[in-house]
């Protein structure tokens, strides 16, 4: 290994003075307004901030599923900004794993089959002990021959958050990834997340607007307008409602 290699320890994304505008001229929205944020490795940061602040344009551009109108983002120090479509989704099929509010889970496979489906699109070989060692955490075992219809929010939820880590990628995003669920199944959803990144080191970049779930990251950025304005370090429920009463939402 060369020395440049160990002298760097490379985070897991990054953006640079990044800014997203949607529109044109009278119609011009500027949705991210110069965002410098890096997401180390084995952390998880949530994003907060009001309606219309710019969670979900964030995510979606250091996901590389949008592209930034000016700025840079990295992904497993690699810049993706200025690469081709092509070249981006296969950076998101090698390197990022994706859980949204809609599990989007293919109706016609079964739970394990989804939960493979991203490697095997990739061409990926599915390591048995992790996937095994997934399952189990996530308690689907029995589950793994049963359709997406015949399973309950909950656990339709853990088959999403299973195709997420079992290609162990480098960044994992979330958007209100417990928005749907009820409380259990949320707080046991999140506790997995958590527990993915301190023992596995996962990273986890998560959108919320619940303080709950939020409290469960290492770390909240506040946006607002399109800016970074605030971040949090060891949150707690009440610390974030505390805040969130100061700053008027
Ligand atoms: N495709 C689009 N075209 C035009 N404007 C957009 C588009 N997507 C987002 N915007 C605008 O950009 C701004 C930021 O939107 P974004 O969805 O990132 O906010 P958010 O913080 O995720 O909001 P919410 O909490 O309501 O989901 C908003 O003013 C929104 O109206």
């Amino acid at each position: 290994m060369s020395t440049t290699q160990v002298a760097t320890a490379p985070a897991a994304a990054t953006m640079t003075n990044g800014y997203k505008d949607y529109g044109q001229g009278d119609m011009a929205v500027r949705a991210l307004d110069g965002i410098n944020v890096t997401m180390n490795r084995a952390e998880f940061t949530a994003i907060m901030g009001p309606s219309g602040s710019g969670k979900s344009t964030l995510l979606h551009t250091l996901a590389g599923l949008d592209r930034l109108t000016a700025g840079e983002s990295t992904i497993s120090n690699v810049t993706i900004t200025g690469l081709t479509e092509a070249q981006i989704t296969d950076i998101r099929r090698n390197h990022i794993g994706f859980i949204f509010q809609a599990f989007n889970l293919i109706p016609s496979l079964n739970a394990k089959e989804n939960i493979t489906l991203p490697m095997d699109i990739a061409g990926k070989k599915v390591d048995k002990a992790w996937f095994d060692e997934v399952i189990s955490i996530l308690g689907l075992g029995d589950r793994l021959t049963h359709l997406p219809a015949e399973l309950s929010g909950g656990q339709q939820q853990r088959v999403a958050v299973a195709r997420a880590l079992v290609a162990r990628p480098e960044i994992i995003f979330a958007d209100e990834p417990s928005g749907n669920l009820d409380s259990k199944s949320g707080s046991e959803l999140l506790g997995f997340m958590r527990r993915a990144v301190k023992e596995f080191h996962q990273t986890i970049v998560m959108v919320t607007h619940d303080p709950t779930a939020a409290s469960y990251s290492d770390r909240i950025l506040f946006l607002e307008d399109g800016k970074i304005v605030d971040e949090m370090l060891e949150p707690t429920a009440e610390k974030v409602l505390d805040r969130m009463k100061r700053m008027g939402h």
